[in-house]
């Protein structure tokens, strides 16, 4: 059976790479009803904002906490159940085998998903070899989704340009999720594998996530607006 469709709002994240709980209070404020679900990374959840998290949960926003973990089974499966009763939606995890299991086991029976993060979109073939793996970026990320696919993961993340591969190693089961995302003649920073959000939803993604181009626009209602309008293009010649 399928996954069911996430519901269209939802399938915009915003990261909200954001220094201070303060910034992230002004972001979210302008965006308002606009956007429903926000991703807590490093930077922020490093300053305060696991407890933004919270507040922004009892607002009734979903929230995907980025930490990308990755330690011995037993400190992922308790830090995941720890994820869990902070309420939050979805949370990455590294796609090793020890960690997306250990991941699964700590979720218990919460609705938490657990995605698993292939290969970083900032990493292109070369970045891989200089990390010492034997395979480029397409055989690895092959290779994690089948690992993961085997494990019951609930979803991975992926570059956009990774999303119909990955779509057919993974079934229809399994949420794609995908960072790397800019809209036509926006910066991409330090992203090597990118697509425009049409592009990455036509090649099945199901939820794009999208920081700098919204957090860091002037208007950051009217860019997270303009990715909603491309996907819903998007989903209506799909
Ligand atoms: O797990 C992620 O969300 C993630 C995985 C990945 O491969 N690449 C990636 O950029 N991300 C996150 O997605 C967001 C992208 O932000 P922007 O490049 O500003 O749109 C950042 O918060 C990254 O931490």
């Amino acid at each position: 059976m399928s996954a069911p469709l996430p519901d269209p709002r939802d399938r915009l994240i915003v990261a909200l790479d954001l220094a201070s709980v303060g910034a992230a209070e002004s972001v979210v404020a302008r965006l308002g009803d606009t956007v429903s679900f926000y991703k807590i990374g490093y930077e922020l959840g490093f300053a305060g904002g696991l407890g933004f998290a919270r507040e922004l949960i009892g607002d009734g926003k979903k929230v995907f906490i980025d930490f990308k973990l990755h330690d011995i089974g037993n400190t992922v499966a308790r830090g995941v159940a720890s994820l869990a009763a902070l309420g939050a939606s979805f949370a990455t995890v590294h796609a090793y085998p020890q960690t997306m299991r250990a991941a699964m086991e700590g979720k218990g029976a919460s609705p938490l998903r657990i995605l698993a993060v292939t290969v970083l979109t900032s990493y292109d073939d070369a970045d891989l070899d200089e990390a010492g793996y034997r395979g480029d970026v397409a055989s690895t990320v092959a290779r994690r989704v089948a690992l993961a696919r085997e494990i019951g993961i609930d979803g991975i993340v992926c570059a956009p340009t990774d999303a119909a591969s990955v779509r057919a190693a993974l079934g229809a089961k399994g949420a794609i999720v995908t960072p790397g995302v800019r809209p036509d003649g926006a910066a991409a920073g330090d992203q090597k594998r990118i697509a425009t959000p049409f592009a990455a939803i036509r090649a099945g993604a199901d939820h794009l996530v999208v920081g700098r181009p919204i957090v860091a626009s002037p208007d950051p209602a009217a860019a997270a607006r303009a990715v909603q309008a491309e996907i819903a293009r998007a989903l209506a010649t799909s």
